[in-house]
């Protein structure tokens, strides 16, 4: 695993009509383990059919489930839809580690965790190829893993 490492910083002088904070998505990677630098509310989760706050806590990290990490665990565990709001008052920063796999490591859900009568649910892929399909299709939201999966299967059974 590598984790690269991003810094969102959204200062307040921008007014949010103006500014789109992050916009929903999910996190193409394995996970994300996030620190909310200061008390500034903006992290929000899509969930239960509407958008909720992460409060910051302090001392503590938020881990996100990313795309990546739902597909080695074959949905066992979902990547979630959130979004980094902007407010008129105050500046808001967050430090992101995005961990995923090394870029030619086949990621494959363990057949632990596809039971006896059950399917994997993604063919296998690299990072490299997941990361280079969201840069290009510039989409990352809770269909992208599907018809990342679906794009792969259908270009190899082409072959
Ligand atoms: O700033 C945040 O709290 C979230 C940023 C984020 O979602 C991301 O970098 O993927
Ligand atoms: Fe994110």
């Amino acid at each position: 695993m590598h984790t690269p490492l991003g810094a969102t910083t959204i200062p307040h002088a921008t007014p949010p009509e103006l500014t789109q904070g992050t916009g929903p998505h999910t996190d193409p990677v394995a996970l994300t383990i996030l620190h909310q630098e200061d008390k500034e509310e903006g992290l929000e989760v899509f969930t239960g059919g509407k958008w909720q706050s992460v409060r910051p806590v302090l001392g503590a990290f938020v881990v996100n489930i990313g795309d990546t990490f739902m597909a080695m665990t074959n949905d066992i565990y979902k990547s979630c839809v959130h979004r980094a709001v902007v407010n008129r008052h105050s500046s808001r920063q967050s430090i992101a580690f995005f961990v995923c796999p090394w870029h030619d490591k086949v990621i494959r859900a363990h057949d632990s965790l596809i039971g006896p009568n059950g399917k994997r649910l993604y063919p296998e892929f690299t990072w490299s190829q997941l990361e280079v399909f969201t840069q290009d299709s510039r989409r990352v939201d809770d269909k992208t893993i599907k018809y990342f999966a679906h794009c792969l299967s259908e270009s190899s059974s082409a072959e």
